[in-house]
C-alpha cells in the first residue's frame, strides 16, 4: 500500500515522556510510568476521528444526545514490551476486548520467533490496535498483522513509541490495511537491528533481561 497513513504524535508532553524513555539512566519503574503516560496520548490521538454512535441520555436538566465510540477497537499487545501499554490503553477504552500475541526476536538473526497467539477467530468489521513500543525491522509487527488479516481484520492501527524508517517501509510495502501512530521516527537501525538513537530493548527496560 503506497501512501500508508503515518501519524506522528509530537506533543510537548509526548516528547517529554519519550525523552524519559530514551534516557539510559531511567530505571525500570520510571520507564514503565513514562510508557504508560505516552500510551494514553498515542491512543487518544489514534482515536481522533473514530466513528461515534449517538446515545440518548438525560442530564439533570433535560434530555440530550450523547456519544460513544461506534466500534471500540480490539487491543492487541505484542508481548513482552506491549504489555506495558495495554493497561493504559484499556483504561482509555474500557469496553474494548483484548487479544494477545507473543513474539521474540532471535538475537542473532533479528527474525521474529512467535510463541503465543490468543485472538478471536473472526475480526471482520472490527478495528484492531496493535500495541508495541518498537517498530524496528517490522518483522514482529508484520507477523502480528498477518495473524490479524488471516482472521479477516481490515482496519489495523499499529500504535508504537519509536519506529525505524526500515520498519515504516516494511509496513507500507506489505500492502496490508494498516496505519501507524507513533511518537517518533528515528534515524535507522544499527548492525544488530536496534533503533538509533532509540531507547534500547523496550522489553528489558520494563521487565529486565529475558
Ligand atoms: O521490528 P522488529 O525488528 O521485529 O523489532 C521489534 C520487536 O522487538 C521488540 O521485542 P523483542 O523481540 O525484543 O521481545 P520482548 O518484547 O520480549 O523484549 C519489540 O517490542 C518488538 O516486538
Ligand atoms: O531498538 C530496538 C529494536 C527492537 N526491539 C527493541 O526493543 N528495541
Ligand atoms: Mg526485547
Amino acid at each position: 500500500m503506497i501512501g500508508m497513513e503515518v501519524q506522528i504524535v509530537d506533543h510537548p508532553l509526548a516528547a517529554a515522556r519519550l525523552t524519559t524513555m530514551r534516557d539510559k539512566n531511567t530505571d525500570n519503574a520510571a520507564f514503565r510510568g513514562a510508557l504508560s503516560d505516552l500510551t494514553q496520548m498515542l491512543v487518544y490521538e489514534a482515536l481522533a476521528g473514530a466513528p461515534t454512535a449517538t446515545v440518548p441520555i438525560e442530564t439533570p436538566l433535560t434530555a440530550c444526545d450523547g456519544s460513544r465510540l461506534a466500534t471500540p477497537p480490539l487491543l492487541v499487545p505484542v508481548l513482552r514490551a506491549g504489555l506495558g501499554m495495554v493497561e493504559q490503553a484499556h483504561a482509555m477504552v474500557p469496553e474494548a476486548h483484548v487479544g494477545f500475541v507473543g513474539v521474540a526476536r532471535d538475537e542473532t538473526t533479528a527474525q521474529p520467533v512467535p510463541y503465543l497467539e490468543s485472538l478471536p477467530d473472526d475480526l471482520s468489521g472490527l478495528p484492531v490496535f496493535v500495541l508495541d513500543p518498537m517498530l524496528a525491522t517490522g518483522g514482529s509487527m508484520l507477523h502480528t498483522i498477518e495473524l490479524l488479516v488471516a482472521r479477516k481484520a481490515s482496519d489495523i492501527t499499529a500504535v508504537c513509541v519509536v519506529a525505524a524508517p526500515e520498519g515504516v517501509d516494511a509496513l507500507e510495502t506489505s500492502g496490508h490495511p494498516v496505519r501507524l501512530v507513533v511518537a517518533a521516527v528515528d534515524e535507522g537501525l544499527n548492525d544488530v537491528a536496534y533503533i538509533v538513537p532509540g531507547l534500547g530493548d523496550a522489553g528489558d527496560r520494563q521487565f529486565g533481561p529475558r
